[in-house]
């Protein structure tokens, strides 16, 4: 079931088109990666589907088109891309006050339980004052999980935090899609996006420009990828194998028990070995790396 889709959703400020014409779906259980360079409009997508920002044109739907705008307010969770909170209420009172914000009654025990999700229990009595960024980022992603909302938007969940707390996020993030939510995420991590996402978009200048699973995606993408082929030694390397090998991609590195090569096409690495093969040379280990997320993002 599609849970977001939005249909040639448009923002205009002034003159500048900054969400061009955009659909997309998102559906139920995903963990959604949304990327783009900065100032690419991620933002300002998200902010028009949590009610933030109003569209110029185009449409919404939430939860399949189940319920009002008013009734997906309470279902979603929302980490903003800014957020403030104020110096002197402790990080309990704060998810104290902002329920009530949101219209929920949660305890203090269920405050204190959010706390410790996302790795802050030892500091549930200390006054936002005290909080490091990273600090005030968990407790950005503590409110977005007031009410146990179905679908989480999160911008930039792990930006500014430590190794360690990025995977706990990470694992945090995993859990709660194990537990039947379903995450609409920016990052400029493309590392974890790669590890977490079920689905991925690249938004270029307001437009999607790309859009699937990381193995859609690498099977779109024309790019290279490096095989690296370990092998018996050779004093000699057999004439035949060397002007095949030589023509088959580019960046050639052979020394006398191991090669590495950028072919074009998946089947040029099958191609390989059958010659290896058939020129007698035992091959003891063949590697062809994907291309990455980081080179895809990079030459969309
Ligand atoms: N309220 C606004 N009025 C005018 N321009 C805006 C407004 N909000 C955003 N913009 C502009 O829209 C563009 C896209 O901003 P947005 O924050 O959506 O990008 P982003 O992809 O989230 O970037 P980043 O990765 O840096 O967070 C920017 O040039 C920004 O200045």
């Amino acid at each position: 079931m599609p849970l977001i889709e939005t249909v040639q959703l448009t923002k205009r400020f002034g003159e500048r088109t900054i969400v061009n014409s955009v659909s997309l779906t998102v559906q139920q259980n995903e963990i959604f990666g949304f990327l783009g360079k900065n100032g690419a409009g991620k933002s300002t997508f998200i902010n028009m589907l949590t009610g933030i920002v109003r569209p110029s044109s185009g449409t919404i739907r939430l939860f399949d088109g189940d319920g009002n705008t008013a009734e997906w307010k309470r279902r979603i969770g929302v980490l903003p891309d800014y957020s403030t909170f104020y110096d002197s209420l402790t990080a309990r009172d704060h998810l104290l006050y902002l329920s009530r914000v949101k219209g929920i009654r949660v305890t203090k025990k269920e405050c204190d339980r959010i706390l410790e999700e996302v790795g802050l229990a030892e500091h549930a009595g200390k006054r936002a004052k005290a909080f490091s960024f990273g600090m005030k980022k968990k407790l950005g992603i503590a409110q977005a999980l007031l009410g146990d909302p179905e679908l989480l938007f999160l911008d930039e969940p792990t930006s500014g935090v430590d190794v360690e707390s990025s995977l706990q996020i990470q694992q945090l993030l995993l859990r709660l899609q194990k537990e039947g939510r379903t995450i609409f995420m920016t990052s400029h991590n493309l590392h974890e996006i790669e590890k977490i996402c079920t689905r991925i978009a690249i938004m270029k200048a307001g437009t999607i420009a790309a859009a699937g699973s990381l193995s859609e995606l690498q099977a779109k993408h024309r790019s290279w990828r490096t095989v690296t082929v370990r092998h018996a030694a050779l004093a000699d390397k057999p004439y035949e194998l060397v002007s095949f090998v030589e023509g088959l991609g580019k960046h050639l590195e052979w020394r006398e028990e191991a090669l590495s090569l950028e072919v074009d096409d998946k089947r040029k690495v099958a191609a390989l070995i059958r010659a290896f093969v058939h020129a007698g040379v035992d091959i003891y280990h063949v590697c062809g790396d994907e291309p990455s997320l980081e080179r895809i993002f990079l030459e969309e």
